[in-house]
């Protein structure tokens, strides 16, 4: 549904993103990793629209992603991102209702069709009780909740996830991917994430991108790709990987500190 042929992006004469091409299907997820600075963002805001590749192409489904205009874009791609939010004093429900202006023209108010998808939403993130507060009272992790919340209401085919889990604790990480997993099984949604955490990635994503200076070097499940070898090769750091014991994914441990040391110490 989603193809990425080719694509680069520079900032002056820096390469941050180098020809990386992609084919995304409905309804998989794929986490794009990599270390500080490797490009994951950038990639992940050229396939938002938010920015245009200087080389290469991005297509939805027949069409120039490009060539899109932002509310046709906007009923396709969603974007997690809590920065989204802002600080201006909307409630909650104010705020996830905004998440339907893709569907709406100009002074346009909201059909009953779109209030039903309003209220469904609160009730899957558990925000129902919630609607009339003002989002700069929230904690950091129900902030998170209406960020979701306010996406899954664009009713995307794809929704992009910068770091989700960032300053979230554990019951709040497995509750934002558990909304995100019923909504890829249930409605076929395509999620693509930038993710700092392996362990979480290798049992979420059906699929890994593996970046380094902007290029990809290595693709493939996680069973596939995640091995010891390559996260000192990406990161540097020698680890222990294991299978899960229910579902086999890679799981990384860490080395003790004494039997660890950082890659330039080893010359
Ligand atoms: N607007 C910008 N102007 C100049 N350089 C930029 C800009 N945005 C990003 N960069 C640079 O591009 C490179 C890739 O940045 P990007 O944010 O895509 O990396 P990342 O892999 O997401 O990093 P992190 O894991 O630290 O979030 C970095 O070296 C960054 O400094």
């Amino acid at each position: 549904m989603l193809t990425i042929q080719s694509v680069s992006k520079h900032y002056d004469t820096r390469c941050v993103v180098d020809g990386i091409s992609l084919q995304l299907k409905r309804g998989e997820s794929i986490g794009i990793l990599g270390p500080n600075g490797s490009g994951k963002t950038t990639l992940l805001r050229m396939i938002s629209g938010e920015l245009t590749p200087d080389q290469g192409e991005i297509w939805l489904e027949e069409q120039n992603l490009s060539k899109l205009k932002p509310k046709a874009r906007a009923r396709k791609i969603a974007v997690l991102a809590q920065e989204l939010l802002g600080d201006a004093p909307f409630t909650v429900r104010e705020m996830i209702e905004m998440g339907r202006y893709p569907y709406l023209s100009r002074f346009e108010t909201l059909s009953d069709r779109d209030i039903d998808v309003v209220d469904q939403i609160l009730q899957q993130t558990n925000l129902s009780d919630r609607g009339h507060t003002r989002i700069t009272e929230l904690s950091g992790g129900e902030r998170q909740r209406v960020a979701i919340a306010r996406a899954l209401v664009q009713e995307p085919e794809i929704l992009l996830l910068d770091e989700p889990t960032t300053y979230l604790d554990l019951e709040a990480q497995w509750s934002l991917l558990d909304i995100c997993k019923h909504w890829q099984k249930e409605k076929g949604l395509t999620l693509v994430m930038v993710i700092h955490d392996l362990n979480v990635a290798s049992l979420f994503c059906d699929r890994v991108l593996f970046l380094q200076n902007g290029k990809c070097i290595a693709e493939g499940t996680p069973k596939e790709v995640i091995s010891a070898s390559l996260i000192e090769e990406v990161y540097g750091v020698s680890t222990v990987v294991i299978p899960h014991p229910e579902t086999g994914s890679p799981q990384i441990l860490h080395q003790p500190f004494m039997n660890n040391p950082r890659k330039e110490h080893d010359s």
